[in-house]
């Protein structure tokens, strides 16, 4: 795919000397990238290293290149959520937000959710994730990988930013813009990011950025810090949304951090009046490192208000626990759920002092347990991919090398002697849906939209 002129004339004039290594890495092969999800493999060598040919992004410690031939996106690990498929130069914002367990996160621009997911492996389930995607359909993916990873402490939204704005204002420690972007960084991952990109790009969303970026400032906490990141070369959009940034709050500062050896310095010369401390951005430049055309900047805020605490999602009390949940708990868990909530016929356990999000528009809050139904309960999918193995009183473990699993995933029934009642399906100790023991077979729960065909 020819690679537009007018991109390739700038590039030339920015780069100089170093611009025919740009070209070579651009017209080569891309990186291919996994990245382990510990909320469900808590080793940072995983035992399936030799399985994908994986070896380590030196940026992210969860980061692997994988051999594309082994196709880890086709087994069931990731049905399971064991890793996500992300692409290797997009794991440098997870890894310098790196957010810690207890502590309130937003990520404003977050579907399909790669960015959400390394978030939640760092914060291991302690601390509220907000996950925002603006566009509806994308929203609900991002919803899909935020359950697929089995996350308990994040609340997924469909807002406007400004809207989260009026709403949390002062109330975030890290906020995550990984900004709708010109996409240059993608051309050599994506045909359509080349035939959508236009010259005018660039300046265009960079005022949208500008946009984004208000609205992000106004949520951090004095002292907290933002991350603004996209995946495009053009320095209207990297260096010069923080440098208006910069000029628009003198109470925002680039915080010096320290990067990798691969990644390279961003340019305050490539900015009008780009401040020296632009040099502490990142860039990620294809012919420099193995993976795709980045940009990352970490900004603090030195000065400002803590907003007013939000209202708390309201929990039910003890006695108004539903008798069909008690039930089912008893019968086919070890774990108990505390800060349970229903909407309509939806359970879920919220973790500690989630904000409420009655008025907003939210698609998934905290662990959806299951369905409330007239004298039973049905276990949501979203349980099963955040138990153990240990959690469930009843388990199947079908090996990820032998084709019952497979049918399990086509949603076949499996012959099983196990005891009859609800049952958590593995694959090697990764739980990855329900089943149902009943007469010596396993009646199939695994949701039907996501069936492999
Ligand atoms: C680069 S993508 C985010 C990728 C995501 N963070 C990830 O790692 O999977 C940017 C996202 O911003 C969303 N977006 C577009 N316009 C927006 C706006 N005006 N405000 C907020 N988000 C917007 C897009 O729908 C898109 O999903």
């Amino acid at each position: 795919m020819a690679l537009p002129t007018a991109f390739l004339t700038r590039m030339e004039r920015l780069l100089g000397e170093e611009y025919p290594d740009f070209v070579r890495a651009m017209e080569g092969p891309r990186a291919f990238g996994l990245r382990i999800n510990p909320l469900k493999e808590p080793q940072t060598e995983p035992p399936f290293a030799a399985r994908f040919g994986l070896h380590p992004v030196s940026w992210a410690r969860e980061g692997y290149y994988y051999d594309p031939e082994t196709r880890p996106g086709r087994h069931p690990y990731y049905e399971a959520g064991v890793y996500y498929i992300q692409e290797p130069s997009a794991m440098a914002v997870g890894a310098l937000a790196d957010p810690k367990p207890g502590e309130r996160v937003l990520d404003l621009c977050a579907a399909p959710g790669g960015k959400t997911t390394h978030l939640a492996g760092r914060m291991q389930g302690e601390g509220i994730l907000i996950a925002n995607e603006i566009h509806p359909g994308r929203a609900k993916i991002l919803s899909q990988s935020v359950e697929r990873a089995g996350i308990r402490n994040c609340m997924v939204t469909n807002e406007t930013p400004q809207r989260l704005a009026d709403r949390f204002p002062g109330y975030f420690d890290c906020i995550v813009v990984d900004a709708p972007c010109s996409g240059e960084g993608m051309f050599r991952k994506e045909e359509i990011a080349v035939t959508e990109w236009t010259e005018d790009a660039p300046v265009k969303c960079a005022a949208r950025q500008d946009e984004i970026l208000d609205c992000a400032v106004s949520m951090l906490r004095p002292g907290g810090r933002l991350v603004y990141s996209t995946c495009t070369f053009a320095p209207e959009e990297d260096e010069g949304s923080v440098q208006r940034l910069l000029d628009r709050y003198p109470e925002m500062q680039v915080e010096t951090v320290p990067g990798d050896a691969h990644f390279a310095p961003g340019r305050p010369e490539w900015t009008e009046n780009g401040h020296p401390s632009l040099a502490q951005t990142f860039r990620l430049f294809p012919h420099r490192l193995d993976g795709e055309g980045h940009f990352a900047a970490v900004l603090r805020k030195t000065d400002g208000q803590t907003g007013r605490a939000p209202a708390l999602a309201q929990c039910l009390p003890d006695k108004k626990i539903p008798g069909e949940y008690r039930t089912f708990e008893s019968e086919n868990l070890r774990v108990k759920f505390k800060n349970l909530t229903l909407c309509g016929d939806q359970l879920w356990a919220l973790p500690d002092d989630l904000p409420d999000g009655n008025g907003l528009r939210v698609l998934r809050q905290g662990l959806q347990l299951g369905t409330v139904r007239k004298g039973r309960f049905e276990p949501a999918h979203a349980l099963a991919l955040a138990l153990r193995a240990e959690d469930a009183l009843r388990v199947i473990d079908l090996p990820a090398e032998q084709p019952l699993v497979e049918r399990y995933l086509r949603g076949e029934a499996i012959p099983w002697e196990g005891e009859n009642g609800w049952t958590l399906v593995l694959t090697d100790g990764y739980s990855l849906g329900w089943g149902k023991t009943s007469g010596g077979m396993l009646k199939n729960h695994y949701p039907k939209g996501l069936r492999w065909k």
